[in-house]
């Protein structure tokens, strides 16, 4: 009999059937205001003689720009589907295969290690068979105090995990769990007394966590200079390796012995851990908790701090997940893996076993390479003003895409095929000597791999010395040395962000992947929820984004002969998306000088050319609202997104692009700067009560409140013309466009003008933007008078 199926895919026809008739309808509007725009300027009539030549090429290709975006965005729209699994369908627990869990951290001032453990110890109590599970923390920063902070996660999670599985706590990372947040219900009477014990132990372990980090604010003086690579000291070794051979990092977890007499226990217990119990500050601790749960069965849980030295390239997080893979490689192997960022604990234990639904069924695994997750976030406020939620991509795009070949890698919560991640130089039979040459010169490494990635859990006790020795070799700094690490295997390194070029060209290579976003978010991080934050993250991500789109792997060029044109058209948009900065740039000033200085752009109110016009721009707005209210949206978050957008485009998209070519001319060194994960109480408050906080660089700010002020000066100026002649059938277009601007852009008009708090916008700030709008407008001027034709 055919067993039955692990998921369903649901194809929304209505909405494609709407994105497609819509498609073609801008595309007949837009194809006639290219026709008007070309004719009236080959064939002028007396109305248009006056035209200015360079303003009216710039609104034009702007428009056209406009329009080629619009169409490889229309992409996303034409298939869309939704999942759903059926987990309790799965084979039993002995034959699911084993998984890896990649967590990173880098900076333990911005990256808290209390948020760190939480994520950690969310992951070890996933719910999955234990000895299948392996958790690796790669601490890019190196710090003692992340070090020490794991050593207490674990001491923890042996009372946490059995917890959480025998109770069946649906919110497994502690702090959210305690706080109340996940669903559970508190003060259940069952287990209401070692509820709170468990509190208390939760409780001391935050203590002991702080404690730590005081002290270890001393130690770890090269993080406090803000730098997060540090050289690891010499006489450390190589990497914090070589301090886990020796001080028992490396937590291995077989049942504990019943066992009750100490030293007896000591004696049962193998090597590594015995080294551990012996290692004096944590030995009490220990054995206490060993044998106050007695049998605790416990995934293994590696702490990873690669070597660092300044003068050698690290490549960022993908060069710290590719550490891990090779060191996860030669101790658990597992084939599957679950890459998070440090602040993404899991809120949902069986989001292993519903990935698996996809990842096991015959039908689809086989090209299959992710499953991705939602990015979801725990701190979003309910009018979410800096679209910290990123509702678009994840409600609208990544369903879209996964009508086609399947969702963009999004960095953190998916599920990857470690053979897909092993590029296409995996092959069995290869001899050794060519398979060094792609993954680099450990022969333990080959060995592994050379089994195969059908490694259903670890045999523990051969872990230890020899293989973590190795694993040291492996997270050197010059291992990835003249191999095809970051080129053709595993995260790659030509881009900022890892994941959208890594999906990229997995997608290239024929793998697919698959979205997954059920009701219960899988995942919850913590989002960007100030604008200085959120413009500088963006500023990365667009800066990444554009350095692919400028490399040989362009997209639409690499994109087009390796797979669907449908999918290639969404890489394509998300690659081009930086540019929008051009056309709002051009839109947002051109029109309105030209205004002030009385020279019409777009056609008159009467003429039928306008009608075009204005069908475009509608249908633009209402085909993004429904967009938004089909995926659970109000008009507000509509309205408010045209926001971000806007604002986005001006700042990071600008930035971004800028970065890009500065780095293209060798002016600028690719940076990656971790986020915030903690937030400012003040800014946090006026993001929970939707009140803008301008309180960021003069350099992310004066761009939009220059561009502000000239839309406010081409709007007043357009009205008083209005009221004295009669011309505005002509100016319509600009004057409506002015106000729109400034409509949307609302909250900066009342950052600028009336509000006098912290968060405003200061001073110095207006002051420079209008001299700069002055400046152009004056030089603007100039040069619209030299160019009417
Ligand atoms: O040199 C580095 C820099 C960062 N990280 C880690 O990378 C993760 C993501 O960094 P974060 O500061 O949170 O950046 P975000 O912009 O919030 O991250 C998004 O964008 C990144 C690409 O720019 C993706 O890698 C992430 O998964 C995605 O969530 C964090 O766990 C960091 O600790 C490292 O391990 N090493
Ligand atoms: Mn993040």
């Amino acid at each position: 009999m055919e067993s039955l199926p692990l998921h369903h895919r649901t194809v929304h026809k209505w909405s494609a059937i709407i994105n497609r008739s819509n498609t073609l309808l801008q595309c007949t509007a837009l194809i006639a205001i290219i026709y008007y725009r070309v004719s009236s300027f080959l064939y002028r009539t007396d109305s248009t003689l006056s035209l200015p030549t360079l303003p009216w090429l710039l609104v034009f290709a702007s428009e056209l720009f406009l329009f080629f975006l619009s169409l490889l965005q229309s992409a996303f729209g034409w298939r869309p589907v939704s999942r759903t699994v059926y987990p309790e369908r799965l084979p039993a627990d002995e034959e699911l295969p084993a998984v890896d869990v990649f967590i990173c951290t880098a900076d333990p001032k911005k990256e808290p290690p209390v948020g760190v453990m939480n994520t950690v110890l969310s992951a070890m109590a996933l719910d999955y068979p234990t000895e299948k599970l392996s958790v690796y923390l790669s601490d890019d920063g190196g710090s003692s105090v992340v070090l020490k902070a794991t050593r207490e996660a674990w001491g923890f999670a042996k009372f946490w995990v059995p917890f959480c599985r025998k109770y069946k706590i649906k919110s497994r990372c502690p702090e959210a769990y305690f706080a109340g947040l996940g669903g559970d219900d508190g003060d259940n009477s069952d287990f209401g007394e070692e509820r709170r014990t468990i509190e208390r132990k939760y409780e001391q372990f935050k203590e002991r966590l702080s404690r730590a980090a005081e002290n270890g604010e001393i130690e770890d003086t090269s993080i406090k200079s803000g730098h997060p690579p540090v050289v690891q000291g010499v006489n450390m070794g190589c990497t914090k390796l070589e301090r886990i051979t020796h001080n028992s990092t490396c937590f291995r977890g077989p049942s504990f012995p019943k066992q009750h007499n100490t030293s007896d226990l000591l004696n049962s217990l193998p090597g590594r851990l015995r080294s551990i119990c012996s290692t004096p500050q944590i030995m009490r601790d220990d054995i206490t908790d060993v044998l106050d749960s007695q049998q605790v069965e416990m995934p293994l849980l590696v702490y990873v701090s690669r070597e660092k030295i300044p003068s050698h390239p690290h490549h960022f997080k993908a060069g710290a997940l590719n550490v891990l893979l090779r060191v996860s490689g030669i101790i658990s192997n597992a084939p599957y893996i679950l890459v998070l960022d440090c602040d993404m604990y899991s809120n949902d234990p069986t989001s292993a076993r519903q990935a698996m639904c996809f990842h096991l069924d015959q039908s689809s695994s086989q090209s299959l390479a992710f499953v991705q997750y939602p990015q979801k976030f725990h701190n979003i406020s309910t009018n979410d003003i800096y679209d910290a939620s990123l509702r678009s991509i994840f409600m609208i795009k990544w369903p879209g895409m996964d009508g086609l070949k399947g969702p963009m890698m999004s960095g953190t919560g998916f599920y990857i095929k470690r053979e897909a991640l092993y590029g296409t130089d995996m092959q069995k039979d290869k001899d050794p000597f060519q398979l060094k040459q792609s993954f680099g010169p450990s022969n333990e490494f080959i060995k592994w791999l050379n089994t195969g990635c059908k490694n259903n859990g670890i045999d523990r006790e051969d872990l230890l010395d020899t293989r973590l020795r190795e694993a040291k070799f492996l997270a050197s700094c010059t291992y990835e040395k003249d191999s095809q690490w970051g080129q053709q295997i595993g995260f790659l390194y030509g881009s900022v962000v890892e994941d959208y070029f890594t999906g990229f060209i997995l997608h290239c290579r024929g793998w697919t992947s698959i979205y997954c976003d059920p009701q219960r978010p899988a995942f919850l991080g913590s989002a960007t929820t100030n604008l200085n934050d959120m413009l500088v993250q963006g500023t990365r991500w667009n800066s990444g984004l554009l350095d692919v789109c400028l490399s040989r792997f362009c997209p639409i060029v690499y994109g087009l002969s390796r797979m669907s044109i449908l999918e290639t058209m969404c890489y394509a948009y998300l690659s081009f998306q930086p540019f929008y900065c051009l056309p709002v740039w051009c839109l947002g000033t051109i029109p309105q000088l030209c205004l002030l200085n009385g020279i019409p752009i777009y056609p008159k109110v009467s003429s039928p050319w306008f009608v075009m016009f204005s069908l475009v721009f509608i249908s633009l707005l209402v085909k993004y609202l429904w967009d938004v209210l089909y995926s659970g949206g109000t008009i507000q978050t509509w309205w408010r997104e045209w926001r971000v957008w806007m604002i986005k485009s001006v700042t990071a998209y600008s930035y971004g692009s800028l970065y890009t070519v500065l780095k293209l001319l060798g002016l600028k060194e690719a940076s990656f700067q971790p986020t915030n994960k903690v937030a400012d109480e003040e800014q946090f408050r006026r993001y929970q009560m939707g009140v803008f906080d301008f309180q960021t660089s003069t350099m992310l700010l004066a761009p939009l409140v220059s561009l502000l002020i000239i839309n406010m000066a081409s709007f007043t100026w357009g009205i008083a013309r209005v009221i004295v002649s009669s011309g505005w059938r002509e100016m319509f277009g600009q004057i409506f466009l002015s106000c729109f601007i400034l409509i949307v852009n609302y909250p900066f008009i009342e950052g600028m003008i009336l509000r006098k708090d912290s968060g405003c916008i200061p001073p110095n700030v207006i002051l420079l933007s209008a001299v700069f709008s002055l400046i152009f407008l004056c030089l603007g001027s100039i040069v619209l008078m030299y160019t009417m034709i």
